[in-house]
């Protein structure tokens, strides 16, 4: 029995939301939601996988009718299944998509690759019978661990939006179970940015942590001048100071800030995150990488850069990615990433988890749900329903 790709659908959707971190705000941000049809029955239902790309950049429409769709639909179908013949194979389904594509360039058309990505391995795992997470474990002969690290990111700048109101939001946070939490700086000059920052420390106290992202607003001058104010107090990250390129002003960053740093979300490929790790200054025993494979290209480069990141001597338990989504979740639970990021009340519905999960001393523990377990979030499955089924 083999496996055909029979439709390729796409659909923009708006997740706006006022609000603003130091860089863009969010009134008109859009996603693209992928279904990727396959004539493969399970349970007497058809196959169909689905995908997303996280926040932050736009929905990818155009690109994926016009290149991305049609490479798939017009590929030999049996060009793309693995050797058994009884399933999909991801990393030949993305060499079909990426086919006549020359090198570099990469944020021209990863979200929409990662996209389109997404869906067929959320296909993939179905027609496999099993939660990705799991699946991936036996690809790569490791033991998956459904038990995943989550911190609530928010924190944004807002109309109105006072330190009462931030430390409400904050306090929130932690009644749902995250013992870590993020906010936005740069977006206001420094000394209010700093009582943001002490207003949300005396809120979460001792058994909770904060991490900032200045979302690569910052110039070195800039980035050194907070990293001078923020060393003071106990964080459990200084996000993406500078622009995410500029790796030598992350590298020169490391002398003024000897704790923790992030920075990846926005390099969109394994040769951006090398890049990154030869030349950023990044330490391998205190610093995390947040590449996000729905921006970045999918899961099968997302397992190149992991290749990249071992070769360096990194861990994947450094990685805790970008995007608040589901199939992030499968990686770290599937591959040891360290966690994953989650955006309690934001990007509704694409985000957050399975109906049901709740966060737990900052985990959530992974259901047994086949692919990526969209099926188990159900405002979210009625978007994918209503694309195709
Ligand atoms: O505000 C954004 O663009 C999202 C972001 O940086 C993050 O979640 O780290
Ligand atoms: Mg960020």
């Amino acid at each position: 029995m083999s496996v055909r790709i029979v439709d390729v659908c796409e659909i923009t959707k708006p997740i706006s939301s006022p609000i603003r971190n130091a860089y863009i705000d969010f009134t008109k941000m859009t996603t693209s939601l992928v279904a990727v049809v396959t004539d493969a029955v399970r349970d007497g239902k058809r196959v169909v996988g689905y995908g997303f790309n996280s926040n932050g950049r736009y929905g990818q429409g155009g690109l994926i009718r016009e290149r991305f769709a049609p490479r798939l639909k017009e590929a030999d179908p049996k060009s793309l299944l693995d050797a058994s013949g009884n399933n999909l194979d991801p990393d030949k389904v993305w060499a079909a998509m990426m086919s006549n594509e020359k090198p570099g360039g990469h944020g021209e058309r990863s979200v929409a690759v990662g996209t389109i990505d997404m869906a067929v391995w959320d296909a993939v795992a179905k027609i496999a019978g099993k939660p990705l997470f799991r699946l991936l474990a036996e690809r790569h002969g490791r033991e998956s661990n459904p038990r995943v690290f989550v911190y609530a990111a928010g924190g944004y700048y807002y109309p109105g939006k006072d330190l009462a109101a931030l430390r409400g939001e904050m306090r929130a946070y932690l009644d749902r179970g995250y013992d870590v939490v993020k906010m936005k700086i740069g977006g206001a000059p420094i000394a209010e940015d700093r009582e943001r920052i002490e207003a949300v420390l005396k809120e979460i106290g001792k058994n909770a942590q904060l991490a900032v992202d200045a979302n690569g607003r910052f110039d070195l001058e800039t980035a050194i001048a907070y990293a001078k104010m923020l060393r003071e107090y106990p964080l459990f990250w200084y996000e993406e100071a500078g622009d995410p390129l500029d790796f030598a002003l992350q590298a020169a960053l490391a002398e003024f800030y000897p704790a923790a740093m992030a920075t990846g979300e926005n390099l969109f490929s394994h040769q951006d995150a090398r890049n990154l790790i030869r030349y950023g200054g990044m330490r391998p025993d205190r610093d995390w990488l947040q590449f996000d494979c729905a921006l970045s290209y999918g899961l099968c480069e997302y397992q190149r850069t992991l290749e990249v990141l071992k070769t360096h001597g990194w861990s994947p338990s450094r990685c805790i990615p970008h995007g608040g989504h589901q199939m992030s979740l499968n990686i770290a639970a599937g591959l040891g990433l360290g966690g994953n990021e989650s955006y309690p009340d934001l990007f509704q519905p694409y985000g957050g988890f399975p109906d049901g999960v709740r966060v737990e001393n900052g985990h959530i523990t992974m259901p047994d749900i086949p692919g990526i377990g969209f099926e188990g979030k159900s405002d979210l499955y009625a978007e994918m329903k209503a694309l195709a089924a």
